[in-house]
């Protein structure tokens, strides 16, 4: 069934691999700082998501949130994620919960678990025989201050999750790239998402009944280190792509 969606950082890479494939199957209410250039489904609304009146106004009459908005930047300033990636996800689900949205969907990252890649493991753990997988049960670790950004909406989904009954879906997302995996790059081949497998992913996360989630958004790479087994459990996740096909 068609759902209302709200997608924030709908302007973004992420957002355009969603609206790619899901554009006709969802009614579409998009938030971006910036004015979006291709032709898009739905309504849009030129907003920053710290603005905390507009993004209560955006969340009328919508069932699921997609957050995205933020600086995906590995090197972001703190000021920066402080501002894009913390405070701007707290109002996103402070407006959720008072809007009476069901369920939000937040952007998370490899970057909130990067610390395990330690110089022990790596680079072994990047290849396909070796054995180490991350299923999203262990703590985050963050490896940079966006990854601490990213675990900590983590935790602001999990604190409104258990305190407001909202249905939240974590997606770590891996390394989107349109295409083919990156090249020369076993860490991101390992952790390589596809634009249809990102859509049927976000897809999933829109349509599927759950509590509280951390998932692995990655394609079913020869190469990972991150599980999709939670993903395909509790979200019906059926990826189509691996990087290993465009060795
Ligand atoms: N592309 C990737 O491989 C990965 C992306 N992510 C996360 O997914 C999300 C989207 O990432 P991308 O699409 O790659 O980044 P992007 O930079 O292409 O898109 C982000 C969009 O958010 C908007 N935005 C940023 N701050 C905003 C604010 N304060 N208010 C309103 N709009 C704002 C930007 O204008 C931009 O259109 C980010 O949260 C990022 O951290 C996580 C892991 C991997
Ligand atoms: O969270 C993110 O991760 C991807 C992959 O990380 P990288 O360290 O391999 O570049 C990154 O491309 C993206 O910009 C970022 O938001």
């Amino acid at each position: 069934m068609a759902q209302s969606v709200l997608l924030t950082g709908a302007a973004g890479r992420v957002g355009t691999a969603i609206l790619a494939d899901l554009a006709d199957k969802h009614e579409w209410r998009l938030m971006d700082r910036d004015p979006m250039t291709e032709d898009h489904p739905g309504e849009y609304v030129v907003a920053d998501i710290t603005d905390e009146e507009t993004v209560r106004e955006a969340m009328a009459d919508i069932d699921v949130v997609i957050h995205l908005a933020g600086d995906p930047r590995p090197e972001a300033p703190w000021d920066s994620v402080l501002t894009n990636n913390i405070d701007g996800t707290q109002t996103v689900f402070e407006a959720a919960v008072d809007a009476g949205v069901e369920k939000v969907v937040f952007a998370s990252s490899n970057h909130a678990v990067g610390a395990y890649e330690t110089d022990e493991r790596t680079p072994e753990m990047y290849r396909a025989h070796d054995d180490y997988l991350l299923d999203g049960t262990e703590l985050p670790r963050p490896g940079n201050l966006y990854g601490v950004s990213k675990a900590a909406g983590e935790s602001l989904g999990r604190y409104y999750h258990d305190e407001h009954g909202l249905s939240v879906a974590c997606v770590r997302i891996g390394n989107l790239t349109k295409g083919h995996p990156p090249i020369d790059y076993e860490r991101g081949q390992a952790m390589w998402l596809s634009y249809r497998d990102c859509a049927h992913l976000f897809d999933r996360c829109i349509r599927a009944d759950y509590e509280f989630e951390i998932v692995y958004g990655i394609s079913d790479n020869d190469r990972k280190y991150y599980s999709i087994d939670r993903a395909k459990a509790s979200l019906g996740y059926e990826p189509q792509d691996n990087s290993a096909q465009h060795d």
